[in-house]
């Protein structure tokens, strides 16, 4: 589903030149849940960053289905960007004087669905992360745990292809890292959507089907696919699950 043909990034020019990426082949298939670690500085964010169209490759494809995003415009892209991922980031990235609902309701307004159906949406989105008695809260009025929470409801609201996920739980404590890396687990198989973790985080990572392994801005290891601990139970109810939490 998402593909990277030798993959080069190089910032900079000249003596400042920093090779960030070199030559890096992956491949992700539709509903894996994948981490990438390494060490500060290797590239991970910036790997992430060319796989999801949010910054420009200098050499190399990223293939996302059948679509080459090293082809696309910065118009087209962001629509797959919008249309087709969700993204949730180390500092949840939510909009200070937007309730919880709005803030989910928001990339589906851009996406030119009505106020109402955005609202309907978002509403639900927040019910499946065990949120639905917080949608008229700000985020100053929510803890860290529940913003990130927040922010899982507003990438999953649009249903995408792929979920991105930047230290999702870089700034939370361990128990509420845990929580949130269950709901991605989650939505991950209830939903069928692919999941792309950056981690610095052992036990983060230990969740996940395969963990890539880089290095210097190359991958040392694709990492073996775990077996999936049994298939997820649609009957159970994903809402359920969360709100017993
Ligand atoms: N905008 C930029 N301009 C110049 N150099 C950059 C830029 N972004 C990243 N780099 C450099 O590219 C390399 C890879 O950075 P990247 O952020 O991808 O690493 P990382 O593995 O995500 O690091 P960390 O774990 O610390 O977040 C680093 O040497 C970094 O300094």
């Amino acid at each position: 589903m998402i593909r990277a043909i030798a993959l080069s990034k190089t910032y900079g020019r000249g003596e400042a030149a920093t090779k960030a990426l070199r030559e890096v082949d992956l491949e992700i298939g539709r509903g894996e849940m994948v981490s990438i670690m390494g060490p500060s500085g290797c590239g991970k964010t910036t790997l992430l960053q060319l796989l999801a169209g949010i910054d420009r490759m200098s050499g190399g494809e990223v293939w996302f289905g059948d679509r080459p995003l090293h082809k696309l415009d910065d118009k087209e892209l962001s629509r797959v960007r919008l249309e087709r991922m969700g993204f949730i980031f180390q500092a949840y990235h939510l909009v200070p004087v937007l309730t919880a609902a709005e803030n989910v309701a928001l990339p589906l307004i851009a996406r030119g669905l009505t106020r109402q159906e955005a609202d309907r949406r978002a509403v639900e989105a927040l019910k499946q992360v065990g949120l639905e008695t917080k949608a008229r809260r700000y985020p100053y009025e929510l803890s860290g745990g529940q913003n990130q929470r927040v922010a899982i409801a507003r990438a999953v609201a649009g249903e995408p292809d792929v979920i991105w996920a930047d230290e999702p739980t870089g700034a939370l404590d361990s128990d509420t890292s845990e929580q949130v890396i269950g709901l991605l687990r989650m939505l991950n198989r209830h939903l069928n959507t692919t999941i792309v973790i950056v981690t610095h985080d052992p036990r983060v990572a230990e969740q996940t089907d395969r963990t890539i392994a880089m290095h210097n801005g190359r991958i040392l290891d694709h990492g073996d696919r775990a077996a999936r601990n049994g298939p997820a139970d649609p009957a159970a109810g994903l809402a359920r699950e969360v709100s017993s939490r």
